[in-house]
């Protein structure tokens, strides 16, 4: 058992990327948001309809899909409850190494269904639904699985703000992220403002959220929110976007799943706590591989790095 004070936290159990306790220790809000999450889950419940979708392949790589194909994959109330169940499933899994975030039918993710959202327009209401999404996006952001968003056509208002709870974005050609939020008179509320600025600078975000700016491929790469292009190219099926998704994050999380991890813990911490915390938490995260299996057949190798 670890015993260790991060911050004003103390801690005596084992710890997510933050130096928090791993179960359930990436959510934002703490105890006493319990009783609120308990009345949203239950409001949640009364907008059913597709579904959120997670295989976990062999190779340590996950895969998410948004499903709501006759909605442009909206989320629904059901949705966002299996969201955070998904990304519940995701925090036991242990051989983890990568998730890629994807929508069903060739696009991202319209975002809230529009429908579940007029029901729901009551300011407390909305401001319940809107830190449970933050909640299961921070959790997702804090996995400890370098995550890839792969943007197939619209990523829209809450769709966009979805690819922004991922370490990485890669878009197909034709495809869209845009920041609706301001033409629906509102700004985001999952988080997304948030973490958009520490992607692409203030300057950039408030083009973005102002603006309703559209991001094509070539704006998102020259902003820094796109990481690269992927498929599918001419002649090629839909699926090959997915491919091409799973080769280029495999160049990330070759290796064994400790070390992988542990890179993403020591980048989230660094990421996300003062400097003093970042450096304790990289710290004992060293201590987790140092001598460790992975350490000890690279030195018996004699690895070169030429
Ligand atoms: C702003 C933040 C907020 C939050 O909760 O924090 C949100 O995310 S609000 C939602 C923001 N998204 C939108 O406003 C999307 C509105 N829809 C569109 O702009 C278009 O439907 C588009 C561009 C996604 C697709 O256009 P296209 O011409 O290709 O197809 P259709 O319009 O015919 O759409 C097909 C079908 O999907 C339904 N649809 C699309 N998005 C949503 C949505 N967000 N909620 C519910 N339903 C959605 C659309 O109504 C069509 O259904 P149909 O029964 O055929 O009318």
């Amino acid at each position: 058992m670890v015993l260790r004070c991060v911050g004003r936290h103390l801690l005596t159990t084992a710890h997510n990327a933050l130096g928090r306790p791993s179960r359930r220790g990436g959510a934002v809000y703490g105890s006493a948001y319990a009783v609120q999450q308990e009345e949203i889950r239950q409001k949640l419940q009364g907008f059913p309809g597709g579904s959120i979708n997670l295989v976990k392949l062999e190779s340590g790589i996950a895969v998410m899909t948004i499903s709501n194909p006759a909605r442009m994959n909206a989320f629904s109330g059901t949705m966002m409850l299996e969201l955070q169940d998904r990304v519940s499933e995701l925090e036991e899994w242990t051989e983890g190494k990568g998730l890629i975030v994807r929508g069903d039918a060739a696009t991202f993710c319209s975002g809230s269904d529009l429908n579940a959202v007029q029901a729901i327009s009551d300011p407390q209401e909305g401001m319940k639904m809107c830190m449970f999404m933050q909640n299961a996006l921070t959790r997702l952001l804090r996995l400890p699985l370098i995550s890839v968003a792969l943007v197939e056509g619209r990523a829209l208002g809450g769709g966009a703000e979805l690819t922004t709870s991922c370490d990485f974005r890669l878009m197909t050609v034709g495809s869209e992220i845009r920041f609706v939020h301001k033409h629906m008179g509102l700004v985001p509320g999952w988080g997304g403002a948030a973490r958009l600025v520490r992607i692409v600078g203030s300057q950039n975000a408030l083009k973005l959220l102002a603006g309703a700016q559209k991001v094509d491929p070539a704006y998102g790469e020259q902003i820094g929110l796109s990481d690269g292009v992927v498929g599918p190219r001419e002649g090629e099926a839909a699926e090959a976007a997915l491919g091409e998704a799973e080769q280029w994050l495999s160049n990330f999380t070759r290796g064994p799943a400790s070390v992988i991890r542990a890179v993403k813990k020591v980048v989230l911490s660094g990421r996300e706590l003062p400097l003093e915390d970042a450096l304790r938490t990289e710290r004992d995260v060293f201590g987790t591989v140092w001598g460790g299996p992975a350490n000890l057949d690279a030195l018996a190798r004699k690895s070169k790095h030429k």
